[in-house]
């Protein structure tokens, strides 16, 4: 008999997905639609995980990785690998931390000095954590400051759901949000990404998130990261949050229940370190042997203070120890141990000084590279910077160097992560010693990379059309950076390459989008604005980027031939470029020029929250209501990025506070919608129409109520908001409510008077909404306030059809108790078994 293909199994039962939020900006997304229903690809390899589910593997892993690319067990693993056995164990017994661990501490805020050992503890705790057998979900996040890029609140968010839903069903909700966004290509918002992460920390009886270095992050990410994990542990109080900083950060306000922790090394540390360092090394292990008073001397020289609490400078001096030939040697460096963290790098640096010629040449180019990259890069992305030669039409193979030779001349200052094959430096501190000394010892950083980067996009070939992730060659995706490196300087000096590579600058940022499924893509700016000319020009490109000698240059000679839609004053007003804005204006460009994303430059300006450049714009004579885009007004585009100052200056220049248009139809529905409070209390100071019926949400109420913005939603009904207003996604604020799990709010609309039978919206009634939820206390509310529990209509046809669909059988018991018609037949399951059984 012949063999018959097994039948593809997909038994991850999917459900009505709640709605998303209302994306707003670029690179956030758009509404959330419903799936109804599974209709995950179906494939063979399935996989038995926790709570006896099956799913496909292939598809758990799409979807994993295109919602949180960001993956922090390698680096979890590497930092671990980096301590020494045996360290850290003072943190664990340390009562602050029981207290956090086991007791009524939710935050543990641990501050310390550069390089004490913060972020070796941190992985210590990881470890230690998730070695506990009991239903403990553990999460880190790993701040760097050359990732910031890519390190968004949302994607660290998505990487911390990602670490909780490892072995697990990655839920129904997470699918959903793969459906609405990857064909489209648009990416969730912090909103949706936040709802996934709510429903995996339900999977465990306490959860822990770890986030170090809180102070590499930058200050209003960091604001927008802990406002989000402040929210995540109020609604949950399973989660405990522990935090690392340098100590001029200060815990944030918010943050629930904090107790404070200063890391320092440990002498005990040290000294197990420095005892193990020794035995590694061959020299001191060797000078050891033959001098056992050694180790004592080196332990009594490799202390207190000399070493000052940090665990980095324990290890910057053993390294400098541990090439001595001679014991006598080894005594004089001891003698003479540099004061400091700077002091220390100064010797390294004159040891890498002290080098052959071409020895030092390679650490010199090594560490520029790894100093000023833009992000970080990887072995084979750095060996091939180091091997583009200027002129080159192809790489020459031979011209690699090994990544064993580049570590060594470099002296101990570049290091790689063996897990993801990733260059760095050996410690913050040393990118900080290295800025600081960069105009003087490497005065033609930018200049070199510039150089190699536009060499490489100038290769025989390039950009080549039968590319793939799997073979596209090393540095031709960090090479999207080379205009940001270009900036300055280097315009001036490789004017020639910079004006050759801008006429073909498209085709490669085409030629780049065509892997973009494969997760490459050109994405930094001016890559990534939205809506650009078809074919930019040079101008553009330039003025996108930031050139401004380009940009100048290309201006004296030529007439100012500007793009008739989407033109360059927009693109320089929404990356925030004020000399390119003064120049092109200087030069005739028409202020209020029409553009597609955003309407004009006053509107590109505001959404970016640029006022300098709004200030220059208003005054060459911009209108303040310059219509269209996707927010229609330069004041609804003020409101939706929360710049409450641009919307105080755009009032008192005569902005029309109800600017009618856009998405959410009014500047008010806009705010309310991203919670910014003392922006709707100016707008209806100003005379904003609390009741404007328009946009997505129908009323500026419902949108603030489905944010769940409580203090908003008071304020708006002080202004007598109409509490059964009848428009938008759920028809009325009570069913937005309901439908969000918003309970205080459900409360406070029915005590205003909202109608709990308003018989409209996707779900039909609030009932309906709240039961589809699983939402069981408002459930409760809401028949307790006379609610039809056999209400008919909405996207399940019943209550009761609802929560058999989403599988609540608590909630299906109170709605039988109160008489709900298990034999109703109506909407998309035709009945309430059929529902259950979906
Ligand atoms: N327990 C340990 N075992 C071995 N090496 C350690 C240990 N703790 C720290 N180190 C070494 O010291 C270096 C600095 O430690 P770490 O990065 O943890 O400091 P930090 O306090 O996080 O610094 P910063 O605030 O500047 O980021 C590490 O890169 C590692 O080389």
């Amino acid at each position: 008999m012949a063999h018959q293909p097994e039948p593809p199994i997909v038994k991850v039962k999917g459900g009505k997905g709640g709605s998303g939020g209302l994306g707003i900006g670029q690179g956030q997304g758009g509404r959330g639609g419903d799936g109804l229903g599974p209709t995950l690809e179906i494939g063979t390899a399935t996989v038995h995980i926790q709570g006896g589910a099956e799913i496909n593997i292939r598809d758990r892993d799409i979807i994993i990785s295109w919602l949180s690319p960001i993956n922090f067990f390698p680096r979890q693993q590497e930092i671990s690998r980096m301590r020494q056995p045996g360290t850290g164990n003072w943190l664990l017994e340390n009562p602050h931390f029981e207290e956090w661990k086991s007791g009524s501490t939710r935050t543990l805020w641990c501050y310390g000095i550069p390089g004490a050992g913060k972020t070796v503890l941190m992985s210590m705790v990881v470890d230690h954590l998730s070695a506990d057998d009991r239903n403990i979900g553990v999460a880190c996040i790993y701040l760097n400051h050359k990732e910031v890029d890519s390190q968004t609140p949302p994607k660290l968010l998505a990487a911390l759901w990602r670490q909780l839903v490892l072995g697990k069903d990655i839920g129904s909700d997470a699918k959903d949000l793969y459906k609405q966004h990857s064909e489209k290509g648009t990416s969730p918002s912090s909103q949706e990404i936040a709802g996934i992460l709510t429903s995996s920390l339900k999977e465990f009886s306490q959860v822990f998130i770890v986030i170090d270095a809180i102070d590499e992050y930058p200050e209003d990410q960091r604001f927008i990261l802990l406002k989000h994990l402040t929210e995540q542990m109020g609604l949950s109080l399973s989660v405990k949050l522990m935090v690392t900083s340098r100590p001029h950060i200060p815990a944030g306000p918010t943050l629930p229940n904090v107790q404070t922790l200063e890391i320092g090394a440990m002498a005990e540390d040290i000294k197990k370190f420095v005892d193990a360092q020794i035995d590694k090394s061959p020299r001191l292990s060797q000078h050891v042997q033959n001098k056992p008073s050694l180790r004592e001397d080196i332990h009594s020289k490799i202390s207190g203070k000399s070493v000052d609490g940090m665990f980095l400078l324990a290890k910057l001096h053993i390294d400098s120890l541990s090439l001595k030939n001679t014991i006598s040697k080894v005594r004089e460096a001891l003698n003479a141990l540099p004061k400091g963290l700077y002091d220390s790098y100064e010797i390294v640096i004159q040891r890498i000084e002290a080098q052959s010629e071409e020895d030092r040449k390679t650490a010199r180019s090594t560490i520029t590279w790894v100093a000023n990259a833009k992000r970080p890069l990887k072995i084979e992305e750095l060996q091939v910077a180091l091997a583009v030669e200027p002129g080159m039409r192809q790489l020459n193979e031979e011209n690699l160097m090994n990544i064993d030779i580049i570590l060594s001349v470099c002296a101990g200052l570049v290091i790689v992560d063996k897990e993801s094959s990733v260059v760095r430096l050996i410690h913050f501190t040393t990118q900080e010693y290295l800025d600081s000394i960069q105009a003087v010892l490497f005065p033609d950083a930018q200049r070199e990379i510039t150089e190699s980067l536009l060499t490489l996009l100038s290769f025989d070939g390039y950009p080549d059309s039968s590319w793939e992730l799997e073979n596209l060659p090393p540095l031709v995706e960090y090479s999207q950076y080379c205009l940001a490196h270009a900036a300055g300087q280097p315009e001036v000096q490789h004017r020639e390459i910079i004006l050759r590579f801008l006429g073909r600058a498209f085709q490669w940022k085409r030629a780049m989008n065509r892997v973009w499924g494969q997760g490459c893509q050109w994405n930094s700016p001016p890559w990534n604005y939205g809506h650009r000319p078809s074919q930019p020009s040079a101008l553009w490109i330039a003025a996108a980027a930031n050139l401004v000698e380009t940009t100048k240059f290309l201006l004296e000679g030529a007439p100012f031939l500007q793009h008739s839609k989407n033109p360059e004053i927009i693109v320089a007003s929404y990356y925030g470029h004020t000399k390119i804005v003064s120049i092109l204006l200087e030069k005739g460009a028409n202020v209020n020029a029409a553009g597609e994303e955003y309407g004009s430059a006053m509107q590109a300006a505001t959404a970016g929250g640029h006022t300098e450049i709004i200030g220059i714009l208003l005054e060459k004579g911009a209108d303040v209501n310059g219509a269209g885009g996707m927010f229609r007004s330069p004041l609804q585009a003020a409101a939706a990025g929360g710049h409450t100052e641009i919307v105080t200056i755009l009032l008192e220049k005569g902005a029309d506070v109800n600017a009618a248009g856009g998405n959410f139809g009014s500047p008010l529905q806009v705010a309310a919608d991203g919670g910014h409070t003392e922006i709707v209390a100016i707008l209806l100071e100003k005379g904003a129409d609390v009741n404007a019926a328009r946009g997505a949400y129908g009323s500026p109420l419902q949108a603030a109520v489905a944010r769940g913005h409580t203090e908003i939603v008071n304020i708006l009904l002080e202004k007598y908001a109409n509490v059964n207003a009848a428009r938008g996604e759920y028809g009325s604020p009570l069913q937005a409510a309901a439908a969000g799990g918003h309970t205080e709010l459900v409360s406070i609309l029915l005590e205003k008077g909202a109608n709990v039978n308003a018989a409209r919206g996707e779900y039909g009634s609030p009932l309906q909404a709240a039961a589809a939820g699983g939402h069981t206390e408002i459930v409760g509310i809401l028949l307790e306030k006379g609610a039809d529990v056999n209400a008919v209509g909405g996207g399940y046809g019943s209550p009761l059809q609802a929560t058999a669909a989403e599988s609540h059988p608590e909630i299906v018991s109170i709605l039988l108790e109160r008489g709900a018609n298990i034999n109703a037949v109506a909407g998309e399951y035709g009945g309430s078994v059929q529902a259950a059984a979906a």
